[in-house]
């Protein structure tokens, strides 16, 4: 038995589960009026409605048990004290720091300096390409951490988005990705931004060397690539000697996670695309619910309850997968930087001791904005075979105000959760009149959780505070599973193979270690590649 379910916590929410599993939610709001009332929860404009999953205010009491006895305020401490808790790359964990405004570390507060002064010079049109043209369009060269925060955050404002600056995005190594984007650029025109933490990354050193030779063929003379290239990174060696001058450098620090460096100089493009003073919003957003996570009590503690309620549902309800359903089309990539959030910190099976975990950790996370998922996969949540908790997120006023949009999207919102929980039943079905024959086919079961966040609105600072939740959430959710959230050493092995296996594929080298299959495949590819 591992040290976290050999908790009394634990042993007590496992028994406690046994006796939760019977009761359907109808029952649940059958028997308690106040249920909305005493499961939700509200921060500076944020709704968090929990009633809708399947727990009782007693397994609220027995989740924060599990979470003293297993240090969680400690581990916030440490966190915020800048301990190196990141154990096996021996760093701290300071993204907090990055959005402390006043309070921030002198090195940060002099770095958002000169990330503010480029923006500047970029909107006002000082800054220049090669042929004296105003910069039209950015395109940001990076890929997971390096570019799905940034990516996500720039299309999640899209409605505060300048009006003569167009931010694009590229992180894919197939060429597709930034062949298609170079088609409609103008090389005297554009600015790229290499995203890169390690400046060692396969996809975004490619994508970067293409788009630089693409630069120099129009140019003709590498002196344009100072006035079209700027990277952000922690490598600044390795910047400059991709040729990137050192005052077009923004380095952010080590103790930064890729996952949570959309707060650094990778959020440039983010700052580009709205502004900076819209940017510091999204800072202050973050920060605003820092101060709450570090300062709230447990009972309203909304990052500590959003990762309770994920525990319960993958350990004791056996959830599976974790779906986010934002109701909102410019959140849609919400779900993908939610993804790598959660899955890459917490999709782990050792512990912070080594030891092998005796429980389940991190679920699939996945997910859709709404209204499309449920014109297309809802229907298994509604009558199919698998337990799945989800997280619908609603924003209340609308960032594209077109008549007669707004209120169908939450009606939809707010309906499709309410039929996860409470389904159909059979009477229900013959009472509205289905023939007899149909109403197997046409009852529901319900009872798929499901939790509610309500957002005034999406701006810079909703925005900040939304993403921010779902941080501590996943950091809650690494100290009581006992995990590293903070390393990611899973995606090492494809990466170190696919090194290996470049040469074989070029017809370069050989590889007598290889496996049958993956010969077998490489066999067929070179016969029909060439
Ligand atoms: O910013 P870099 O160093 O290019 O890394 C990109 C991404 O690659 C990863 O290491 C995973 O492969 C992520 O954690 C990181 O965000």
């Amino acid at each position: 038995m591992s040290r976290l379910t050999a908790t009394p916590a634990w042993q007590a929410l496992a028994r406690h589960a046994g006796e939760m599993r019977q009761h359907h939610l109808r029952d649940l709001f059958a028997a308690d009026q106040q249920r909305f009332a005493e499961l939700s929860l509200q921060h500076n404009g944020l709704l968090l409605d929990f009633s809708k999953q399947r727990l009782s205010t007693a397994t609220l009491a027995l989740l924060r048990e599990l979470a003293e006895q297993t240090n969680w305020r400690q581990w916030r401490e440490r966190m915020r004290n800048g301990e190196a808790i990141n154990h096996t790359e021996q760093r701290a964990v300071g993204h907090h720091w990055l959005r402390a405004g006043v309070n921030a570390p002198e090195d940060v507060r002099a770095s958002l300096s000169r990330l503010a002064a480029f923006c500047e010079s970029v909107h006002s049109g000082e800054w220049r390409g090669y042929t004296g043209e105003r910069i039209s369009d950015v395109v940001h060269l990076g890929i997971g951490g390096s570019d799905l925060g940034p990516r996500m955050a720039v299309q999640a404002l899209a409605a505060s988005q300048h009006p003569d600056l167009r931010v694009h995005f590229v992180a894919n190594l197939d060429g597709a990705d930034l062949a298609s984007q170079l088609s409609r650029l103008d090389p005297r025109r554009t600015l790229f931004i290499v995203a890169s933490k390690t400046f060692t990354t396969l996809e975004t050193t490619v994508n970067a060397s293409t788009a630089r030779a693409w630069l120099l063929h129009a140019a003709g003379n590498e002196a344009a690539v100072a006035r079209h290239f700027v990277a952000a990174s922690s490598n600044q060696a390795a910047a400059a000697a991709f040729g990137i001058a050192p005052e077009n450098v923004f380095p952010f620090a080590e103790w930064v996670g890729g996952r949570f460096s959309l707060w650094s100089s990778i959020g440039l493009p983010v700052a580009l695309a709205i502004g900076f003073r819209n940017f510091e919003q999204l800072l202050a957003g973050a920060h605003d619910l820092d101060e709450h996570f570090f300062t709230a009590p447990a009972a309203s503690n909304l990052p500590l309850t959003l990762a309770l309620i994920g525990i319960w549902n993958r350990n004791f309800l056996g959830a599976h997968s974790h779906a986010i359903f934002p109701y909102s089309h410019s959140l849609r990539l919400l779900p993908s930087h939610l993804q790598q959030l959660e899955m890459e910190s917490n999709g782990k099976r050792v512990d912070r001791d080594r030891f092998a975990v005796d429980y389940q950790t991190n679920p699939i996370v996945w997910g859709v904005a709404g209204t499309n998922g449920q014109h297309s996969f809802f229907q298994l949540l509604h009558q199919g075979s698998e337990l799945v908790a989800s997280d619908f997120i609603a924003v209340a006023r609308p960032d594209f105000p077109l008549p007669g949009h707004h209120s169908g999207l939450l009606a939809s919102c707010l309906a499709q959760a309410a039929a996860l929980a409470f389904g159909q039943t059979a009477e229900e079905a013959r009472a509205a009149g289905i023939d007899e024959s149909l109403v197997a086919y046409r009852s529901f079961p319900g009872n798929q959780p499901s939790s509610t966040l309500i957002l005034p609105a999406l701006t810079p600072f909703s925005l900040g505070q939304l993403i921010a939740l779902y941080e501590h959430k996943v950091f809650c959710q690494g100290v009581l599973w006992h995990l590293n959230s903070f390393d990611q050493w899973g995606v090492e092995l494809g990466k170190q193979l696919a090194g290996r296996l470049l040469p074989v594929i070029r017809g370069e080298g050989v590889a007598p270690e290889l496996d049958a299959s993956t010969r077998g495949l490489i066999d067929y590819l070179r016969k029909v590649r060439y």
